[in-house]
């Protein structure tokens, strides 16, 4: 009611809050909503909590999205805003005391137990991906499902923190069409090894020999569904050596393609191929922070797909920094997205007095410029987040009811001085590849975080911080499967270090809202590693018929149909 009394005045006074004069219509609507009281469902929205242009008493109201498409060639970056990110703090509840989750319970990843499964006795897992098409579509190969993790040898010795400067890509496997109640607790995931074959490393460009230390993340497209030739797109942590053997550059981070082919039988799954890598992208300095400008720099983790609406043309997602010097202290009001007369609202040069200028994070987007997907040009970040939050990982286009969501993973330990939220996946939501893009939930980004109360002090050692919920560090590297589903990894769970699949949860996506399916699995929580092809498109009739006229080998296409045929009952 208040909120209706507010919008149809055009001037909204909440707890002293004063909104901007020019609502949009679009704000108009969103200002009928009611306002959540902290830790609370808001009103009105049982299952979603939705956004709200209202604010919550004692802290600054969201910044304004339009969502409004535009050219994904056009130079227009939309903002994770410091106004956007406080809603985190603000929508929690602050009342409860030090180790309790005070997040929005909507937002909250359930808790992962203790006694959790290992995913393999030989190797540490963390970030995962599927075997997708340009649509994302997941599939599985002749009755196997694949993933791709990137994994440490703990056979070599490798702790979990050593895992960065070891990482190395592996693939696993398990049939296919097997609910996760009749697959062993931990996934039932079988080790294939590496997929970039040994000696691959090192590779010599006119005279140059380019060494890669590490493989980072990345994604693995099928290019073709009739046959099994596939694309790994990652981030190779490389230095070049000259001819007289010296390193002539420190490791850099570069987004690299490498081409191989997917094999199965009765028995297993291998791949053949990955042996040239050809560098896609370095960051330029002008579009893309690049490691001359700071060393800390972000710049990895692609994710291709196709413009849905010109087939054919191809982007990449990809996590980046916004390009300048590190300590440049120049973010600005709109980086800050305070509304007009917020008494809340801080000054650009209250902010910078804190440093936040440290925090620079951006999501990239580049345009493939061949149909063998080997050449790329940046284009303008689609989403920047200065002074907010210096990571936005492993980015996704998730396409939905015509929406475009943008999700991507980030740490508490990341954020700027003043803004907090927990580690876990954060989502945007748009009408285009470049939009005004919407924070999801009360505007604040959070789609899906570790219990966490934010007035605990941040810290990743829960041994060191006992007050700290012992599950703030449960999960990480968030990846969102068709069908609202996520897979992620186990960091920490009361101390004890993962190195594992998480339990696969749910979430419900619905416009600029998203809640936790609790009715998944156990309580909100699926199988560990529960990481399933795409039974969806189910078409029996074209099953039959690629059988009949044998018009296509066995393969994915193919054999994705006869999952789902083989798992309906007849
Ligand atoms: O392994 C590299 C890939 O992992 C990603 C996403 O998981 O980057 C994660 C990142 O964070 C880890 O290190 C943090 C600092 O040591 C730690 O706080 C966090 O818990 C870890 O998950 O790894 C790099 C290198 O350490 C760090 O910059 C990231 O935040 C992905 O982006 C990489 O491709």
């Amino acid at each position: 009611m208040l909120n209706l009394l507010l919008a149809g005045s055009m001037v909204a006074t909440f707890a002293g809050h004063k909104a901007h004069a020019q609502i949009t219509s679009q704000a108009l609507r969103e200002a009928l909503r009611v306002a959540p009281r902290p830790g609370m469902m808001p009103h009105g929205a049982k299952l979603y909590p939705g956004s709200s242009l209202s604010g919550v008493p004692g802290f600054p109201l969201p910044s304004i999205h339009t969502q409004q498409a535009y050219d994904p060639q056009e130079a227009y970056t939309a903002k994770w805003t410091r106004a956007d990110a406080m809603q985190i703090k603000a929508h929690s509840d602050t009342s409860v005391g030090a180790g309790q989750n005070s997040l929005p319970q909507q937002l909250v990843m359930p808790d992962v137990p203790a006694d959790f499964p290992a995913t393999n006795p030989d190797v540490w897992v963390w970030d995962t991906w599927t075997l997708i098409d340009k649509k994302a579509t997941q599939f599985s190969y002749n009755g196997w499902e694949v993933i791709f993790c990137l994994t440490a040898d703990k056979n070599a010795g490798y702790g979990f923190d050593d895992r960065h400067t070891h990482a190395r890509i592996g693939y696993f496997y398990r049939r296919a069409g097997i609910p996760a109640s009749r697959r062993p607790t931990n996934g039932g995931w079988i080790y294939g090894g590496h997929l970039i074959p040994e000696g691959a490393q090192e590779q010599v460009f006119a005279g140059t020999t380019y060494t890669i230390t590490a493989e980072w993340s990345g994604s693995m497209r099928l290019l073709d569904p009739t046959s099994n030739k596939v694309s790994l797109f990652y981030t190779d942590m490389a230095f070049n050596r000259n001819a007289a053997g010296q390193d002539i550059t420190p490791s850099q981070a570069v987004i690299t393609q490498s081409l191989g082919q997917i094999h199965a039988d009765f028995n297993h799954v291998w791949f053949t191929g990955f042996t040239k890598h050809t560098p896609l992208l370095r960051p330029d300095g002008v579009l893309y922070q690049n490691g001359a400008q700071n060393p800390y720099y972000n710049f990895r983790d692609p994710f291709t797909f196709e413009d849905p609406k010109h087939p054919g043309t191809n982007y990449m997602v990809f996590e980046g920094n916004t390009a300048g010097q590190r300590g440049v202290a120049n973010c600005t009001a709109e980086d800050l997205g305070y509304r007009a007369n917020d008494p809340h609202a801080e000054t650009v040069d209250q902010v910078l007095a804190t440093g936040a200028y440290y925090q620079k994070a951006s999501i990239g987007l580049a345009i493939a410029e061949d149909s063998s997907l080997s050449k790329w040009k940046f284009l303008p970040p689609l989403i920047s987040a200065n002074c907010v939050n210096d990571q936005t990982e492993r980015p996704q286009m998730y396409i939905k009811d015509g929406k475009y969501y943008i999700f991507t993973i980030s740490h508490r330990t990341t954020y700027a001085a003043g803004v907090d939220g927990p580690d876990g996946v954060y989502g945007f939501v748009g009408n285009g590849i470049r939009s005004d893009f919407q924070p999801m939930n009360y505007g604040s980004g959070l789609m899906l975080g570790n219990p966490t109360d934010l007035n605990e002090a941040a810290g990743t050692d829960y041994d060191a911080n006992p007050n700290q919920n012992p599950r703030a560090f449960q999960s990480y590297s968030h990846y969102v499967m068709p069908d609202g589903l996520v897979e992620s990894f186990i960091d920490t769970v009361e101390g004890r270090r993962g190195g594992a699949l998480s339990p696969t949860v749910k979430v419900r996506i619905r416009g600029d809202a998203s809640m936790v399916d609790t009715r998944y699995g156990n309580n909100g929580l699926g199988g560990y590693g529960d990481i399933a092809a795409n039974r969806a498109d189910i078409n029996i009739v074209g099953f039959i018929q690629d059988l009949l006229s044998q018009r296509t080998q066995f393969g994915p296409d193919v054999n994705m149909r006869m999952n789902a045929f083989l798992a309906t009952p007849q």
